[in-house]
């Protein structure tokens, strides 16, 4: 087979703070997000998706909670590895499309810095790269604005 699919998902919870990072955009908001790293769950879901695709686990296994080595670690570092990985595999990444669940912060106004940034780092056309969002109509915990969730689906082609 010449292509691959890989899918991931991230929750946090928020906290004390005054500002979320997704998708490597420093969002504000009246909330922080509690994590070992900076708690990027737009780069974390679509790490695991990327990892996904190549059956080689998950995020924890490759940058553990316990290592110390990860606090407050900038989750870019953990794309790049990520992407890394593909092309030693004779892999490239073809696309990926994520979705981002809360209330808020709005994720709108700050996709298209999202989606140049990632693809920046993934050496992929913006057009590759999706970033969407939505509420939970208040339902559960992100209706409730106790934390935020991301999902995201990419393709593998052979490089
Ligand atoms: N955090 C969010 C959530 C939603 N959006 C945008 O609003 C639209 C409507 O959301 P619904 O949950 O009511 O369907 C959604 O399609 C997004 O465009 C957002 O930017 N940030
Ligand atoms: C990213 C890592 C890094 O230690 O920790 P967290 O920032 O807590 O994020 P999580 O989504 O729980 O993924 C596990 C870890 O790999």
């Amino acid at each position: 087979m010449n292509i691959r699919i890989g899918q991931g998902f991230d929750v946090h919870a928020f906290g004390d703070g005054d500002h979320v990072m997704l998708g490597g955009v420093r969002v504000p908001h009246e909330r922080g997000i509690v994590a070992h790293s900076d708690g990027d769950v737009v780069i974390h879901a679509l790490c695991d998706a990327m990892l996904g695709a190549l059956a080689l686990g998950d995020i924890g296994q490759h940058f553990p909670p316990s290592d110390p080595q990860w606090k407050d670690a900038d989750s870019r570092a953990f794309l790049r590895h990520c992407q890394t990985l593909i092309g030693e595999r004779g892999w490239q990444l073809g696309n990926a499309d994520i979705t981002v669940i809360c209330e808020r912060p709005k994720v709108g106004p700050h996709a298209a810095a999202m989606r140049q940034l990632l693809a920046g780092d993934l050496g992929l056309a913006e057009d590759a790269v999706s970033i969407k969002a939505t509420t939970t109509e208040k339902l559960g915990f992100t209706g409730r604005g106790e934390g935020i969730a991301a999902m995201a689906v990419c393709l593998l082609v052979r490089a």
